[in-house]
C-alpha cells in the first residue's frame, strides 16, 4: 500500500453522481472532498468578490472563467497539502488541468459516464442544503422530512441551475470542455471510467479501485 498522499479527481457531467461518489469515498477512506461548485456557492452566499463575479455564470449554467476557479481551488489545495484529497468538479477544462499539473501529479482520475436522460431526471429531483452542500434526491436519497435537512432541520432548496433551461446549457458545455481533459488523463494511464445508471452499482467498483491506493477507514465496505 502506497504511503504517499492521494491526489484524485472525479470527472463527470452535471448529475453524474460526482458529489455522491466523492462523499462516499471521503467517508470510507477519510480523505478531503473538495467541490469547486460548493466553494463557488459558498462565495456567492457570502457575497465575496469571487461570489459576485461567479453568480452570473452559475445562474446561466456557464463555466466561470478559468483564472477565477483556478485561483479559488489553488487556495483551497494549499490548505490541504498534508492530506489525501479528492477533487469534485475541477478541473473542467484543459487550462484548469494544466494549472493542476503545475502543483501535483494525479494518482487517480475517476470518470463517471451516465446517460443524458438519467442526468436530466436526477437534476430535476435534486435538493441541497446550501450551508453544508449536503445533497438529496427525492427518489434516490430523500430527506427524512420533505424539504428539510436531516442534520440541521433547515430548509432545503433546489439549485437555480438545476432548472431545465440551465441544465440543457450545462450538459452541452460539459461535453466540449471535458473531452480534452478526459483525453489527457487517458493518455497518462490514470483514467478509470465507470458507466451505468445507478450509483449503487458503480460504487463497489470505485471502492475497490480506491482501496488499491489508500487504506479504508473501516474494514468493511461502506454502502
Ligand atoms: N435516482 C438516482 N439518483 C441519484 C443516483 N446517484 C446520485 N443521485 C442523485 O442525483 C443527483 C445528482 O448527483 P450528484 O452527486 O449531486 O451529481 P454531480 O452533479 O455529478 O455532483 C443528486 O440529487 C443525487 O442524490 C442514482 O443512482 N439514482
Ligand atoms: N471547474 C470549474 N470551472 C468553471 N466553472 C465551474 C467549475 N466548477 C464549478 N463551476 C461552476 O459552478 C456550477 C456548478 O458546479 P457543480 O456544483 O460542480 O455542479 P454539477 O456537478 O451539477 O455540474 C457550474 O455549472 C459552473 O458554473
Amino acid at each position: 500500500m502506497a504511503s504517499k498522499l492521494l491526489r484524485a479527481v472525479v470527472l463527470g457531467p452535471p448529475g453524474s453522481g460526482k458529489g455522491t461518489v466523492c462523499q462516499r469515498i471521503a467517508e470510507s477512506f477519510g480523505l478531503q472532498h473538495l467541490s469547486s461548485g460548493h466553494f463557488l456557492r459558498e462565495n456567492i452566499r457570502a457575497k465575496s468578490e469571487v461570489g459576485v463575479l461567479a453568480k452570473q455564470y452559475l445562474e446561466q449554467g456557464l463555466l466561470v472563467p478559468d483564472h477565477v476557479i483556478t485561483s479559488v481551488m489553488m487556495m483551497e489545495l494549499e490548505k490541504k497539502q498534508s492530506q489525501h484529497w479528492l477533487l469534485d468538479g475541477f478541473p473542467r477544462t484543459l487550462v484548469q488541468a494544466e494549472a493542476l499539473d503545475r502543483i501535483c501529479d494525479l494518482d487517480l482520475v475517476i470518470n463517471l459516464n451516465i446517460p443524458f436522460e438519467t442526468l436530466k431526471d436526477r437534476l430535476s429531483a435534486r435538493w441541497i442544503h446550501p450551508a453544508s452542500g449536503r445533497v438529496y434526491n427525492m427518489e434516490f436519497n430523500p430527506p427524512d422530512v420533505h424539504g428539510i435537512d436531516d442534520i440541521t432541520g433547515e430548509p432545503l432548496i433546489q439549485r437555480e441551475d438545476d432548472k431545465p433551461d440551465a441544465v440543457a446549457v450545462r450538459l452541452r458545455k460539459y461535453k466540449e470542455a471535458a473531452k480534452p481533459v478526459i483525453e489527457l488523463y487517458k493518455s497518462r494511464g490514470v483514467l478509470h471510467s465507470f458507466s451505468g445508471t445507478e450509483t449503487n452499482k458503480i460504487w463497489p467498483y470505485v471502492y475497490t479501485l480506491v482501496s488499491s491506493k489508500v487504506r479504508p477507514v473501516h474494514s468493511k465496505e461502506a454502502n
